[in-house]
C-alpha cells in the first residue's frame, strides 16, 4: 500500500504544477498548472491541446514527465487506486459492446468498483434512471442512440457514487436538443447529485451555460483559469440593458449616437466603453423607458478565450461543436 497522501490542498479539487508529458516526441502538456475548487468546471481547449492527457494523468493512469497532481488531495501517481476510487471517469471514445445490455455494464462496472453483485444490480438500475434511461436500461448498447450511449458512459462514471467525475467531450456526436438535455443533466450531477465535475470541452457556449469555473488548455499550458464570473468579469465597456415592451426603438436611437446596440430577445447589447453605461442611462431617463435590468456587459468566455492570445486557428472559440 502507498503511503497515505498529504493533503496539502484542503478545499481545492485538483491542483497541479508544472505537469510536462511527451508522448514520443509530442509535448502533450508543457507545465501546466491547475487550481480547480468545487462545483462544475469546464477544460476548455481545442482539438489536441492536451485535455485528455490531462485527464489521463488525473486518474492516474499515465505519470507525468515532470510536475505534481493532487486530486481530492491525493497523489494519483502514488495513491491511483484510491483517486479512482473516488472519482469517475467518462471518456471521449469508448466503443462499447453492442450486445451488451446497459444495466449489465453498469453493474459490471460497479461491481469493479468493489460493489457486491445484487448492491450493483440496484445501484445501476438507479443510476441508470437518474441519467433518464430507466425504461431503456435492459436495451443492448448496440441499438441505443449516440445520445442514449453518452448516458450510459455518464451512469458508468457515477455509479460508484464518486466525489469527483471526469467527463471527457460528452457532448462529442449529439444534435442540439440532445445536446441540450446533456448539459442539463451535467449541471444536476454537478448541483444535484453533489458530485463535482470536470468537463472537457473544445465548445466555449456549452461550458459557458452549465460551468461555475474554467481552464483554458492552449498547446499543453493552461492560459487562463478561476470562477466564471472572475473569468468574465474585467470589464470590456458596454451595457446589457433590458427594457419593458420593445427594445428596437431605443437601439435605433442609440445606433444614430453612434452606439452599436445589438437586440438579442428582450435585451439590448450596447457596445462601447465604460462611458456608454451613462449614456444609456440618461437616455432611458429622458425617454421615460421602464428598465428591467441595466448592467455593464460581462465577457463571453470566447472573449476571453480570445484576450488569452488564442488565435491562428489552434482554437475553436466560435462555439461550434466538431471533432
Ligand atoms: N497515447 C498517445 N501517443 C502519442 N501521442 C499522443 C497520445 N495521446 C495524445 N497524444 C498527442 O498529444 C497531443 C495532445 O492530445 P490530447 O488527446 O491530450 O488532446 P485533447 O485536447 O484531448 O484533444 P482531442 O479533443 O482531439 O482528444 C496531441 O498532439 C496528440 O496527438
Amino acid at each position: 500500500m502507498p503511503a497515505p497522501a498529504t493533503v496539502v490542498d484542503e478545499g481545492r479539487v485538483l491542483v497541479a504544477s508544472g505537469v510536462v508529458k511527451r508522448w514520443g516526441s509530442t509535448l502533450a502538456l508543457a507545465g501546466a498548472d491547475l487550481d480547480v475548487g468545487p462545483g462544475v468546471t469546464g477544460l476548455l481547449g481545442a482539438n489536441g491541446s492536451g485535455k485528455t492527457t490531462l485527464l489521463g494523468l488525473l486518474l492516474g493512469l499515465h505519470r507525468p514527465d515532470q510536475g505534481h497532481i493532487r486530486v481530492l488531495g491525493l497523489d494519483p501517481t502514488t495513491a491511483g487506486p484510491e483517486v479512482r476510487a473516488r472519482v469517475g471517469y467518462a471518456p471521449e471514445h469508448h466503443s462499447l459492446p453492442p450486445d451488451v445490455k446497459a444495466v449489465d455494464l453498469v453493474r459490471h462496472v460497479a461491481e469493479l468498483h468493489g460493489l457486491p453483485r445484487r448492491e450493483a444490480t440496484g445501484r445501476a438500475s438507479d443510476v441508470l434512471w437518474q441519467v433518464g434511461l430507466g425504461e431503456e436500461r435492459v436495451r443492448p448498447l448496440g441499438t441505443m442512440s449516440t445520445g442514449q450511449r453518452q448516458r450510459v458512459k455518464l451512469a458508468q462514471a457515477i455509479v460508484h457514487d464518486p466525489v469527483l467525475v471526469l467527463l471527457d467531450e460528452p457532448t462529442e456526436g449529439l444534435d442540439p436538443v440532445q445536446r441540450d438535455d446533456m448539459l442539463a443533466l451535467i449541471r444536476r450531477v454537478g448541483h444535484d447529485f453533489g458530485i463535482h465535475v470536470l468537463l472537457s470541452s473544445h465548445v466555449l457556449d456549452e461550458v459557458e451555460r452549465v460551468a461555475d469555473g474554467a481552464v483554458i488548455l492552449h498547446a499543453g499550458r493552461v492560459v487562463s483559469s478561476g470562477a466564471l464570473a472572475d473569468l468574465q468579469a474585467s470589464s470590456t465597456g458596454g451595457v446589457v440593458v433590458e427594457v419593458v415592451g420593445d427594445p428596437a426603438p431605443l437601439a435605433t436611437e442609440l445606433a444614430a449616437r453612434g452606439l452599436p446596440a445589438e437586440v438579442a430577445g428582450p435585451r439590448l447589447v450596447v457596445g462601447g466603453g465604460e462611458e456608454v453605461f451613462d449614456v444609456v442611462r440618461d437616455l432611458l431617463a429622458a425617454r421615460g423607458v421602464a428598465v428591467r435590468r441595466l448592467e455593464p456587459r460581462r465577457r463571453s468566455l470566447e472573449e476571453v478565450f480570445l484576450s488569452s492570445g488564442l488565435t491562428g486557428g489552434q482554437a475553436d472559440p466560435t462555439g461550434a461543436a466538431g471533432g
